[in-house]
Order: structure tokens, then sequence, then C-alpha cells
């Protein structure tokens, strides 16, 4: 699919302020019409599309039937279906949401599903053992692109690893020597490290005596060399992660990269066309940020 389609993904996130910009009412009905143009504009040329599912559960069981339509009708056009719930709960009932998602008797089963590990990498086995049974993926949270992740994901262990290179390495084990990539991934945002703004950057040297290049070395120092599955990279364009930006978090796993956007490939809508030409536009960035 890397090589077929490009890397990157393409978020449908049915967003009340897109709905407005697109001339739309926040309302179900405005969902669909945003939705359905992503999946024409997008899934029959990208590799991966990516639907949140808060944006459609927010209409209630209507939206339950819209994220259904996405869902086959983006895997019919030939992209892989991410679904980004961040599931995780404690075994028993974590096993319930991966029959959700993953189970192909489901309505809802897609691709792979975004799962948080904050209950225990170990919580989500019933999920690594479903995605296994039927050839299914996860994307595990790590290290995420919002500013508040770090204080959980980088707080170090006992043994000096950081929480987020924790679960890089135990999802490593899941993916054993699997070749040429495991099924089993990271998400990692293309934030990580940035400042908000040069005056942040400044505060942080004044404040903490330590430069803005050495807080973004502390806050990229994943060990990613023995990582053999893909990484979900959102935290592009509207949160202001960039192409360029890829090779500095990923190292020498920027290959694996899926740089996912959301809002900023939305923008040019609603025209089919616009949409369409701002992502082969990224795409190609991507595509040349990844396999350099
Ligand atoms: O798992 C995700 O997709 C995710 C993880 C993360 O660390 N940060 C993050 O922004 N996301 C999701 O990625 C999308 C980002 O949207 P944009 O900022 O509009 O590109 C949203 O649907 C978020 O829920």
């Amino acid at each position: 699919m890397f090589d077929a389609r490009g890397p990157l993904c393409a978020g449908i996130d049915p967003h009340g302020a897109l709905l407005q910009h697109w001339g739309l009412d926040d309302d179900l009905a405005g969902a669909e019409r945003f939705a359905m143009t992503m999946v024409e504009a997008c899934a029959g040329t990208v590799g991966f599309v990516k639907p949140q599912s808060a944006f459609f559960e927010r209409f209630g069981s209507g939206g339950i039937v819209l994220l259904e339509r996405v869902i086959a009708e983006s895997r019919q056009a030939g992209a892989l279906v991410i679904l980004d719930v961040k599931r995780g709960d404690i075994g028993s009932t974590m096993a319930a949401y991966a029959q959700a998602y993953l189970d192909p008797a489901s309505s809802l089963a897609v691709d792979a599903i975004t799962v948080s590990p904050f209950l225990g990498v170990g919580s989500l086995q019933p999920a690594f053992d479903l995605a296994a049974a039927h050839g299914k993926g996860l994307f595990v949270l790590a290290r995420t692109s919002n500013p508040e992740g770090k204080q959980v994901q980088m707080a170090r262990r006992r043994d000096g690893r950081s929480v987020a290179q924790s679960i890089i390495d135990e999802v490593a084990e899941h993916n054993g020597e699997a070749e040429p990539l495991g099924s089993y991934g990271i998400v990692l945002g293309a934030t990580v490290g940035a400042c908000a703004s040069e005056g942040e950057a400044r505060l942080r040297e004044s404040t903490y005596g330590i430069t803005h290049t050495q807080v973004r070395q502390r806050d990229t120092a994943h060990d990613l060399s023995d990582f053999n599955g893909p990484i979900l990279v959102p935290g592009m364009g509207a949160q202001g992660g960039r192409p360029s930006d890829l090779p500095r978090v990923l190292g020498p796993a920027v290959n694996f990269a899926i740089p996912a956007y959301s809002r900023q490939i939305a923008q040019p809508g609603p025209a089919v066309a616009s949409i369409r030409s701002a992502v082969e536009a990224l795409q190609a960035e991507c595509r040349a940020a990844t396999r350099e």
C-alpha cells in the first residue's frame, strides 16, 4: 500500500467548524454530505482513510449508520480503513470492543483501530488475539500529538525508559520477526518536540535553562530502530506537523510512517477536485519525506 498509493492517511472528521466552512448545517445530513464527499475525493487514491468515531457518534444511531457506510465505501474504493476509536479497557471488556471493530461479522469491522494502552498494554491482549485471528491491525497510542500527553508518556520508569518507549518496545514484541512489517503499529504525533511559538521556545530556555534544541532532542528520543510495524503520525497540518518533520521525529523508522491529515485536507472543500489536488500535493511531499 505504501508503494502503490503512498503513505498519506486521509482523516474523515465531520467537525462542526468544517461543516460550517463548507456551508453545511452541523447535523447528520451535513455530516453525511461531508463524509461521503471526503470518501469520493480520497478513498480511490489514498492508501489509508481514518474516520474518527466521535465525530459520527455525536449524531447517535444515525451517525453510526453513516460511519458504517463510510467504512464500506472506503474499503470498496480500495483504501484500508483505520478507525480512530482509541479504545482501552480491562481485558474482558476489551474483548467486546475488539469484536465490535475487528470481527468481520460486525457491521463496524475495519482493517485496523487505534487503541489506548493506559490500562496496561497487557489489557489489550484480546484485541491483539482477535486482530491476529482475522488479519487485522492495531495502532497503540505511544506518544500522542497533544501537548498534555507528554506528562504521562514521557514519565520515566525505574528502568530509565520513558512510558512511551516501553509501549513501543511491548508492541515491537508482538510483531516479532514479521516480514516485511508486523500488523501492530504505534501512534506517534508529528508535533513531538515542537514548540508552539518562538516565544514558548525562549520561555522554556529562560525557565529551565535548556535550549529548544535540547528539549526537542529529549522529547524525540524514542528508539525505533527495532520497531517493525507501521507508525501512524497524526498532528500533521492543522496541529503544525509538516512532512519535513517526519525524519526528525521517526529517524530510521521514517519509511514506516503513515502521516495523517484531517482538517487540512478538508479545508479546500467542498469541491471534490480541490480536495483531491490538495491531497495529491501532500501525498507527493510525504512520499518524498518518507522514501529518501
Ligand atoms: O489516534 C489519532 O488518530 C490521534 C492521535 C493523536 O495523538 N493525535 C491526534 O490528533 N489524533 C487524531 O488525529 C486527528 C487529527 O486531526 P487534524 O488535527 O485535523 O489533522 C483527530 O481525529 C485526532 O483525534
